[in-house]
């Protein structure tokens, strides 16, 4: 059975100078003679003029063929660009969609194709659904990579030395007989398997970076209620993003902005004043800005030195909680869950609020000794001081913190899940190079396979769906 022809709208919303409809599957010859008269040359920007079922002009603009499967789905592609009135690009859609075989696509289909007829590998999808989505010059450059073939080259070059040590220990087979020559084999597979586990070791270790690029570097505000947290959050979003006023645990949930420094997305969030409380409300604040602690790259704690010594006492617990989240201390049981696996190096500075207010209060060094803490940073978003050092302080540590978005890492939860399977899987065969060939063959096997599910070519049915549905229509 042919597949459906489908057609949409690929360019954004309308109205738009000019908008590109895309057409691909079976029909699309069928498409082109009855709308824009005959199939142009192939890979040819052709003027034509646009005609509805009743011959009626809809629009002259350019018709673009690719014939299969030289093209971005794997089978043959129309472009129809046209003039992007609503009117305009409703009376095409209508006419495609009335033509046999042709419906309208749903988001992402186009991309599935390239995936299914083999264009692409799944890495490369993703890659596409990010650059897409991508909204900082760090991220542009780390997908536009990916969509490249970047994660396909590492993958499928460790796939290959897989099925080669397979190859190897499974032609060993027939010289079992002729001992020494099986040993040899063996030692030589499991010396390159050995590097390759490095190999995928060193991978793994830059898994965090790949997820910071494309997920945004984490920075939790935290500190004493009316320590100016919401004021730095508007301070640093230049506009009133959160509620800031005098009475102490105004910010009762968790508060964001996401600023691109230099390339990356960084994400801030206010979170509720860090005390005991027994306002409920207050209180699942409190809870939650434990949670924002723990998932932080980058913890900022403030400290106004000018508070009231009740405050400023608890600092060294505030300092506790920092860096141990999730301990509930003062409750019957302390339960201290480990950081977030892919985020060990999360980081803390600690900015002393309000210097203006300082002729008044203390100076730098007795507010240091008073809370017995130096401070990384000192700030007024009243009057700016600090401000600048402090943004720049932290664009340094987030770029870090992302490494270089032109390098093959791990980008996604799943690669790093999927890697790590396999890695585990080898580490068990390294354990024991000795056993049988044929475990040993497939040991390597169940190691390619993790592999094969992160480049799609293996057991991946029911990921599909959630991969592809991350598109809009009309990619
Ligand atoms: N003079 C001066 N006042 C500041 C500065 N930053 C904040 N304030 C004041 O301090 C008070 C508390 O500020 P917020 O930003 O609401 O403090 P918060 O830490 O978010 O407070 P909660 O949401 O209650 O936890 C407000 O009255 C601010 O105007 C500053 O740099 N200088």
């Amino acid at each position: 059975m042919l597949a459906d022809t489908i057609a949409a709208l690929s360019t954004g919303s309308l109205p738009s100078g000019v908008a590109v409809v895309r057409v691909s599957g079976p029909a699309v010859r069928e498409a082109l003679r009855r709308i824009a008269g005959d199939v142009p040359p192939e890979r040819r920007a052709s003027l034509r003029s646009f005609r509805g079922p009743d011959r009626r002009l809809i629009d002259r603009g350019i018709a673009l063929f690719f014939a299969g499967p030289r093209s971005v789905t794997g089978e043959d592609l129309a472009e129809f660009h046209l003039h992007g009135g609503r009117a305009v690009v409703a009376a095409l859609l209508e006419t495609l969609t009335a033509l046999p075989g042709m419906r309208l696509a749903v988001a992402g289909e186009f991309t599935r194709r390239a995936f299914e007829n083999g264009r692409i590998d799944l890495t490369e999808a993703e890659g596409l659904a990010d650059l897409l989505a991508a909204e900082t010059e760090g991220q542009r450059r780390m997908a536009v990579a990916q969509a490249g073939g970047a994660l396909r080259a590492v993958y499928e070059g460790w796939m290959q030395r897989l099925t080669h040590a397979r190859a190897m220990i499974e032609a060993s087979f027939d010289f079992a007989d002729e001992g020494d020559v099986g040993a040899d084999v063996g030692a030589d597979v499991a010396s390159d398997m050995r590097r390759l586990a490095e190999d995928m070791r060193d991978h793994l270790a830059k898994a965090g970076r790949g997820e910071i690029l494309r997920e945004g570097y984490k920075v939790a505000i935290v500190g004493a209620p009316n320590a100016g947290k919401s004021s730095l959050l508007n301070a640093l979003a230049d506009r009133e993003v959160a509620i800031v006023t005098e009475i102490p645990g105004t910010t009762r949930d968790v508060i964001q902005a996401t600023l691109d420094l230099g390339g990356i997305s960084v994400r801030f969030s206010d979170t509720a004043g860090i005390r005991e409380t027994t306002d409920q409300i207050e209180a699942i604040g409190v809870e939650r800005a434990r949670e924002v602690m723990a998932a932080a790259d980058l913890v900022l704690v403030l400290v106004d030195p000018d508070q009231a010594p009740g405050p400023l006492a608890r600092l060294g617990e505030l300092l506790t909680h920092v860096k141990h989240p999730m301990m509930l201390a003062g409750r019957d049981e302390v339960v201290e869950a480990p950081p977030p696996p892919h985020n060990p190096r999360r980081q803390i500075l600690t900015v002393r609020t309000k210097t203006d207010m300082s002729p008044a209060g203390l100076s730098a060094e007795t507010a240091e000794e008073r809370n017995d803490v130096r401070f990384d940073a000192a700030i007024s978003t009243q009057t700016g001081e600090g401000m600048v050092a402090l943004v720049e302080r932290i664009a340094t540590l987030a770029a870090e913190a992302a490494g270089d978005p032109d390098e093959a890492v791990p980008v996604r939860v799943r690669h790093r899940e999927l890697v790590s399977d396999a890695l585990r899987v080898l580490d068990q065969y390294l354990a024991d190079p000795s056993v049988p060939p044929e475990v040993a063959a497939e040991m390597l096997r169940m190691a390619g396979d993790r592999l094969g599910a992160l480049t799609g070519q293996v057991g991946v049915e029911e990921l599909l769906d959630v991969i592809f549905s991350e598109f809009c229509i009309g990619k």
